[in-house]
């Protein structure tokens, strides 16, 4: 998919698709995009489902992931991946953005930019990343309404709702709260910073609802894979910020190579070329949209 040259699936084909995958199995990969370069090429790479991480949105901004954003931001980016890919979208929508209006209106936004499904968290703001010290959670009661306020505004969206209570609270808090978000109309729960396979086990034990793991690199949870994370009944794994991480990684050692010997080409090696640049965004099919526009050739050398 390709924006100005496919169709475009509506927001009620991509939530259903995004539902129809999860209920299906096998368990969902769904890698953090952070922008529509990522979301193609998570599309060549087949995966069936993109990830819009808070984290990696805001650290692409150049922000902490601290909720200084707003919902019509992330919508826009979100719009951007969907556009790019055509693929079934979960979007982290943080705290919803602030009181119960305001998920209401985060929600609206993201059923206009064709979200297929969002991800709402029970931490007060500021917010923090789930994996950090210091978070404090909103009551459950609070929680419970900004789920029923989503499900009323936009009953097309996949809700998952996350709880940070494990590392707040301990595990009994955090199973106790999400039965009831569940049963407030949670479509997945999404236990936030668990620290054991045994942790994993026991939420998909007690849980009656589906589950997604977060399998994000530097943080609590010791690297586990999807198959493991199945085993234990969940549907879904993210991997939420692994596209930011190992792009920037990549730009660092490139502009520190530029600084020390004037020149890139020791990393040729290591880019996607220009052709390979063109093919990912379909150049060539964008260009014969216009028959004004003489077809490009592209030099031998890539
Ligand atoms: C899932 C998460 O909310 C995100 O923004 O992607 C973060 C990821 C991270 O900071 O590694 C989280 O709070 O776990």
């Amino acid at each position: 998919m390709s924006w100005l040259i496919e169709n475009e699936p509506s927001q009620q084909q991509l939530a259903a698709s995004f539902r129809q995958l999860i209920e299906a199995g096998p368990i969902v990969k769904i890698p953090g995009t952070h922008d529509g370069m990522a979301a193609r090429l998570a599309k060549q790479a087949h995966f069936k489902a993109i990830y819009l991480s808070g984290a990696a949105y805001t650290a692409s901004r150049g922000l902490p992931d601290l909720g200084l954003i707003y919902s019509n931001e992330v919508a826009e980016r979100a719009r951007d991946l969907i556009r790019a890919s055509g693929l079934p979208l979960l979007v982290d929508i943080d705290t919803g953005f602030g009181g119960i209006l305001n998920v209401a209106r985060t929600a609206k936004e993201m059923v206009e930019a064709k979200v297929a499904a969002v991800q709402l968290e029970d931490q007060e703001l500021p917010k923090k990343c789930g994996h950090l010290s210091g978070k404090k959670l909103i009551s459950t009661e609070e929680m419970i309404q900004k789920i029923q306020t989503i499900k009323t505004v936009a009953p097309t969206l996949y809700l998952v709702a996350r709880t940070d209570a494990k590392s707040v609270d301990g595990i009994e808090e955090a199973i106790m709260r999400a039965k009831q978000y569940a049963a407030a109309g949670a479509d997945a729960i999404f236990p936030e910073a668990l620290e054991h396979p045994a942790e994993f086990q026991r939420f998909g034990l007690e849980v009656n609802c589906p589950l997604l793991a977060n399998m994000t690199e530097f943080g609590r949870t010791p690297y586990l894979t999807a198959e493991q994370f199945e085993s234990w009944g969940y549907r879904m794994v993210i991997y939420p910020v692994t596209s930011l991480r190992v792009a920037a990684k990549a730009y660092e050692k490139v502009f520190d190579e530029i600084q020390q010997t004037g020149t890139q080409q020791a990393s040729l090696e290591y880019m996607q070329t220009r052709h390979e640049l063109y093919e990912t965004i379909r150049y060539f099919d964008y260009e014969a949209l216009d028959k004004q526009i003489a077809k490009s050739v592209l030099p031998d050398k890539e």
